[in-house]
């Protein structure tokens, strides 16, 4: 079986080529695996009678999760080189993606509409998702009582702070991602806009901790953005490994990501 070390915009992942040979990877067996592969998700491509690929995914914890942006990008990378086609689709647990090649060597997924309704985040009951009431962090600290949430196919939190960099993300991420509020657990990101098409955003992933770049959490930061009115519809969005375009495009309501991906080493198993 061939398996592909590979991140996107410093997102890294380990990718089981399964389409003819079985990978039923056991909890400890991902978990290990993303130990010894440095990998924030496992991802495992089947065949699909309809699609490119179907994409199974895990995160370094060893659940199975419904949506990974990045991995999105580096499967398209992948599908696009061997089919030879100007766009692939992959299909997730969450949705049907398109991923095409953009300038420079980048790559752009379609990631679909973003949700908006409380149960499809979900939360533990309904309340505004412009601001939900979690508190956590001293509690005269309005940035971190009400962050804004959305599912990009999993569910993010994200809280827009004046500087990111005055926050203890190790500390602070855990004490949301299995808040009561949210009963499937949530990814947590802490955004700051720098200005209408810029923002700086560091991610606490469910499952994986902190991470270099989160796509789908890039996706929710500039969809609770913007829908909040703080930036346009399309900003750049600067992570710790790299930076993502993202456009979230009135004309359809989808959300597409643009960025970096990088292949470390193939091996075969
Ligand atoms: N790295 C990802 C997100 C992976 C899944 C996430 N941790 C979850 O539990 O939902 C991305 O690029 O989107």
């Amino acid at each position: 079986m061939k398996v592909w070390k590979m991140n996107g915009a410093g997102n890294a992942f380990a990718i089981f080529d399964a389409r003819s040979t079985s990978f039923v990877p056991s909890t400890d067996q991902v978990r290990q695996i993303a130990k010894d592969m440095k990998a924030d998700q496992i991802v495992a491509l089947e065949r699909d009678v309809a699609r490119d690929v179907f994409m199974r995914i895990w995160n370094a914890d060893g659940t199975e999760v419904s949506a990974c942006g990045n991995a999105t990008r580096c499967v398209g990378k992948l599908l696009l080189a061997e089919t030879g086609k100007d766009r692939v689709t992959i299909q997730t647990e969450a949705d049907v993606l398109k991923a095409f090649s953009a300038d420079n060597g980048l790559i752009t997924v379609d990631m679909g509409s973003p949700l908006m309704g409380w149960e499809d985040i979900p939360l533990s009951e309904k309340m505004d998702v412009r601001g939900v009431d979690v508190k956590i962090g001293p509690i005269d600290n309005p940035w971190l009582a009400r962050p804004a949430v959305v599912s990009m196919g999993n569910p993010h939190a994200v809280f827009f702070v004046k500087n990111v960099d005055d926050y203890d993300i190790r500390a602070l991420g855990p004490l949301v991602e299995w808040h009561p509020t949210f009963p499937e657990g949530v990814n947590v990101g802490f955004a700051q806009v720098i200005d209408r098409q810029t923002i700086r955003l560091r991610v606490w992933e469910r499952g994986a901790g902190l991470t270099k770049a989160c796509g789908t959490g890039a996706c929710a930061a500039l969809v609770c953005a913007a829908r909040a009115k703080l930036t346009d519809r399309t900003a750049k969005l600067i992570l710790d490994g790299g930076e993502l375009t993202i456009e979230w495009r009135e004309t359809d309501d989808r959300v597409y990501m643009t960025g970096p991906v990088e292949l470390e080493f193939e091996t075969e198993i």
